[in-house]
């Protein structure tokens, strides 16, 4: 199949793996080709040999670093933001040298920096870790049992703690920004990924445009290299071991010192009620968050992480609902929510019509994953979940929790409404609401 992709043609099937060519141009991103040699050194030390993804600032390869005969990803920042990017500051911070010895950080480990210049400019390189996303593993093979599933969580309050305890704040903090290192990925050689690949995954590219600089743009670009796959066909003895997590993506981090932090990127699903609500309900664009924001979205980022699938269902709602939602899990209205809430119609997903099938479908959902899991963990995602920063409890305070202390079978789920759900008084569900189909807006609390 080929098209056309804003003055670019292309070959090859439509497909989410690859990047947008337009980013290639002056300022965007560095135009990469399998078997380039980047960094310092004579030749130079990393050679590209995958793409592993691409983000809204970057694209990420998969390298060999010939020093130290070990892969490792290449996060490769385009021009334009490289001169703001705060994020190789913060994963210099977040090394584990700095960390007391011996202890496991759970957050990716920063092997190498430097500046690479191509004809759109100057870039930042970032080397690290390389990892594989953790809910990949949880959906291809197997489901996590409920004492993985603990350690899990608890190495991600860890790694937060950790992050915190440096004085950051994560700021993108969802599931795909969760993963977990594969000591053995360190033993395959190229070919070994070639030969995985199932069809070729590179695309040509070709500019209309007479005036497009050939040295802006590859030749080709390149799809994503599965590594879960890659590694469930290679490495089958993998599967099933004990997880260690890393958190990474740290391109919307920030130190918390006084000063303003940047604008928030959280996807809004998993953006805290501070952030939310100012830009929903008073169309402020940036308004102020830290590392307690980042607890909040911990919380929502558990109910992925535990197999449930997304604690806001993405087809049920759009944004501006997201604060009735909240309302809805915290079983509270803020004082200063109460005029915005009254204000608007209740989402129809939360109709007396339509509650109690939300509901129904998410308990069935978590029922396998919640009811023989160990007890604790909606106590716990509700200690996250408060709608006032100041309220939530800190990513340390949170490893005292009994959850991670206790492992036996007993059921976590209640009755038939959602664990999370704590309908604030005066909002009918279940049968009660069937009993008032009529009633217009179900939030009016008087
Ligand atoms: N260390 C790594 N090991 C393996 N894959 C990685 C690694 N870092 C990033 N990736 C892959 O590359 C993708 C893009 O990386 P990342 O999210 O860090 O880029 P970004 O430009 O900051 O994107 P975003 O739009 O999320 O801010 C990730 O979704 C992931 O699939």
């Amino acid at each position: 199949m080929s098209g056309t992709d804003d003055g670019w043609l292309f070959v090859g099937p439509e497909s989410d793996d690859y990047e947008p060519s337009q980013s290639y141009a002056p300022g965007g991103l560095c135009p990469v080709k399998l078997g380039d040699l980047i960094g310092s050194g004579t030749p130079p030390r990393y050679r590209i040999i995958f793409k592993l993804g691409f983000g809204s600032f970057s694209t990420v390869w998969l390298a060999h670093d010939s020093v130290e005969s070990r892969n490792v990803a290449l996060k490769i920042v385009q021009a334009r933001s490289t001169a703001r990017s705060q994020e190789p500051d913060v994963l210099e911070r977040l090394r584990a040298l700095n960390s007391t010895a011996g202890q496991e950080p759970y957050v990716i480990q920063l092997l190498d920096s430097f500046e690479h210049t191509s004809a759109n400019g100057i870039h930042q390189v970032l080397v690290t870790e390389l990892v594989v996303p953790l809910l990949a593993p949880y959906s291809r093979y197997s489901k996590f049992k409920p004492q993985v599933t603990r350690d899990v969580l608890r190495q991600t309050i860890e790694g937060l703690a950790y992050i915190h305890s440096h004085g950051v704040a994560h700021g993108d903090l969802y599931p795909a920004n969760f993963g977990i290192t594969v000591p053995e990925i360190h033993r395959f050689e190229e070919l070994a990924f070639w030969h995985q690949a199932t069809y070729p995954p590179l695309r040509p590219i070709i500019p209309f445009s007479p005036h497009c600089d050939p040295h802006s743009y590859p030749p080709y670009l390149c799809g994503n290299l599965d590594l879960c796959e890659f590694l469930g066909f290679r490495a089958p003895e993998i599967i099933g071991r004990p997880l260690s997590v890393r958190i990474f993506d740290f391109g919307s981090a920030y130190v918390v010192d006084g000063s303003a932090p940047p604008q928030p990127v959280t996807p809004p699903f998993y953006a805290a009620p501070e952030i939310v609500f100012p830009q929903v309900a008073l169309k402020k664009e940036d308004p102020p968050w830290d590392q307690r924001s980042d607890v909040w979205s911990l919380g929502v980022a558990f109910h992925d992480l535990v197999g449930a699938g997304g604690l806001f269902p993405e087809l049920l709602f759009d944004d501006t609902e997201l604060p009735h939602y909240m309302v809805c899990i915290c079983g509270e209205v803020p004082d200063a929510w109460r005029d915005h809430i009254d204000s608007q119609p209740w989402p129809l997903a939360f109709s007396p019509r339509h509650d109690r099938g939300v509901l129904e479908w998410k308990e069935r959902a978590l029922r396998p994953t919640w009811r023989g899991g160990p007890p604790g963990l909606v106590r716990l995602m509700r200690r996250m979940l408060v709608l006032d920063p100041a309220k939530r409890p800190s990513a340390q305070d949170l490893l005292d929790d009994p959850y991670f202390s206790c492992s036996n079978g007993a059921r976590n789920v209640v009755g038939s409404v959602h664990p999370l759900m704590q309908l604030p008084a005066g909002i009918p569900h279940g049968e009660e609401a069937d009993l008032q189909t009529n009633r217009p807006n179900l939030l009016t609390l008087d």
